[in-house]
């Protein structure tokens, strides 16, 4: 058997967040990753595990490119990467229409495709008519079948999910965990951060743990989950 291709290496990455502190000149800065190294290979179901703070929204960050690394290395061997994360922005007073081209021009993809998937879009978000209305009349669970909807819908080499299949209500959840399985039995790569052990267990063929900085343990999902499962009980 051949060894698959690497999507995106990483090797001994540093992370520091400055932020100034108020009323004062002072800086502080915080070290969440220090030391990161992992290959991402393509085809992977990777899911990154950690405690509360320990960087995995952050290595999603870097894994897409919107931040950079202040040590170390990072490699995408020509790979595009969408993130799916419910803390990015839409703007408030155009429609869930308006906003799913603009997500799309974001990633990089040409309006032609975008707009010839907004039906696919707008039937898997269940928005009916307030998919045209602004989305500052949807509720957060309307915004995230929004945002799921596009994510999964638009083409592209690697997906990064940040907490979304935790969010909404039971039918979606169930829906959304079948395209993502789907999408994982197709050959897509995936990088899943999740707190539910289960989850990544059961959809992930990998686990990353992040600890201190460091990849506590990296390999088989069942491996990592229970090893990180023993530490906390
Ligand atoms: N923009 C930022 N500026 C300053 N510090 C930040 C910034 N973003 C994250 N941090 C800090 O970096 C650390 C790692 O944050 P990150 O969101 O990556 O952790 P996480 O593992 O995803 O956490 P959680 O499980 O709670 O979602 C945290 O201590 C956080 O406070």
């Amino acid at each position: 058997m051949t060894d698959s291709k690497t999507v995106i290496s990483l090797k001994d990455v540093r992370v520091t967040y400055r932020s100034g502190i108020p009323f004062t000149r002072a800086i502080s800065t915080h070290t969440p990753l220090n030391g990161i190294s992992f290959d991402l290979k393509e085809g992977d179901s990777l899911g990154v595990i950690g405690r509360n703070g320990a960087g995995k929204s952050t290595l999603l960050r870097l894994l897409n490119g919107i931040i950079k690394p202040d040590g170390g290395e990072i490699i995408n061997y020509g790979y595009h990467t969408t993130l799916l994360s419910l803390t990015v922005g839409y703007d408030q007073n155009l429609t869930g229409r308006q906003n799913a081209v603009i997500s799309g021009m974001m990633m990089g993809l040409e309006k032609k495709h975008i707009v010839s998937k907004l039906d696919e879009i707008k039937e898997f978000s269940e928005l009916g008519s307030f998919f045209d209305q602004p989305i500052k009349n949807y509720s957060s669970g309307m915004k995230q079948r929004l945002g799921f909807g596009v994510a999964i819908h638009l083409k592209s080499d690697v997906l990064l999910i940040d907490e979304i299949l935790a969010v909404g209500d039971t039918k979606f959840k169930k829906k959304s965990e079948a395209v993502m399985i789907e999408k994982i039995q197709s050959g897509d790569t995936v990088v899943l951060v999740s707190h539910s052990p289960s989850t990544v267990k059961r959809l992930c063929n990998k686990a990353v743990w992040i600890e201190n900085g460091k990849v506590a343990k990296y390999g088989e999902s069942i491996e990592v989950v229970d090893a990180y499962e023993k530490l906390q009980s």
